[in-house]
């Protein structure tokens, strides 16, 4: 079922991305206290990566035990380990080389290095090692993610899921192999939607003039096929963090006034 998203706009990117690396944090912290580790998805792109740098620049960053978190991909550019764009390689420049995690929690997608025949291959790859992790208690092939961080793209992609391709229309798989995507690289890897489902919370960044008609597609009731975003969300919360820009065409009456 899906949850009803809530939206909350900040003043600018800067602003949007600080705030959402403490609500991260506080999250992080809450889920450990609880269960005694932390589950979260990343995003790649220009929002995910702020986010990143936002919360490596946070003093409130050392009261996460990034030891006990366990990260995964939303969706991969299918290159070579360590090529500039792939999203882990953004990742550990922004955050991940700066904290204590343990490399064994940090689960990659595959790279383009020969171990797979191909993204389809890297992809069911992929999927048997989510489903290595799910415990009986998830009732899915899919661990239940605490946090399952998106950014939404100027054409309402999210993960690697494009307007109107086949990999938004896929409904039995977790991971898929992506072809031709309209963003180069063409070749990528994705988690489908049912797998973006499968967290508890969803989280979808936008932020610039450039996502203003995205985000109002997706929020004003557009289908999945057409924007795949508006088929992203959580099983206990899906969020929608934005700046002005990025909500400028949305009805006033959807969001609460934005901090000054
Ligand atoms: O290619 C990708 O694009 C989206 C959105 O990126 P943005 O720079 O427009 O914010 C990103 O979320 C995804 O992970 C990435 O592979």
């Amino acid at each position: 079922m899906s949850t009803a998203p809530q939206i909350v706009v900040h003043r600018d990117k800067e602003l949007m991305a600080q705030a959402a690396a403490a609500r991260l944090i506080t999250k992080i912290v809450d889920a450990q206290a609880a269960r005694g580790s932390a589950s979260v998805v990343l995003t790649g792109g220009r929002n995910g990566n702020g986010l990143l740098a936002a919360l490596a620049a946070s003093p409130a960053r050392d009261a996460v035990d990034w030891s006990r978190l366990d990260l995964w991909w939303g969706d991969e550019r299918f290159l070579p380990d360590g090529d500039p764009d792939r999203n882990v390689t953004q990742a550990r420049e922004a955050l991940l080389d700066a904290v204590g995690l343990d490399p064994a929690r940090v689960h990659a997608m595959p790279a383009a290095d020969g171990t797979y025949e191909d993204a389809d291959e890297a992809a069911a790859a992929y999927a048997a090692e989510l489903a290595a992790a799910a415990r009986p208690e998830d009732h899915s092939p899919v661990p239940s993610f605490d946090v399952l961080l998106l950014g939404v793209g100027p054409d309402t992609h999210v993960a690697s899921l494009f307007p109107e391709l086949p990999g938004v229309r896929e409904t039995e798989r977790t991971v898929i192999g992506v072809h031709g995507a309209p963003k180069p690289p063409p070749t990528r890897i994705s988690l489908t939607l049912p797998a973006i489902r499968s967290a508890r919370e969803v989280w979808l960044l936008a932020a610039g003039e450039d996502k203003a008609g995205a985000v109002a597609l997706a929020l004003g009731g557009a289908g999945e096929i057409q924007a795949p975003a508006a088929g992203a969300y959580g099983r206990t919360r899906t969020l929608w963090l934005l700046d002005q820009s990025a909500a400028a065409q949305l009805p006033r009456d959807l969001y609460p006034p934005a901090s000054p």
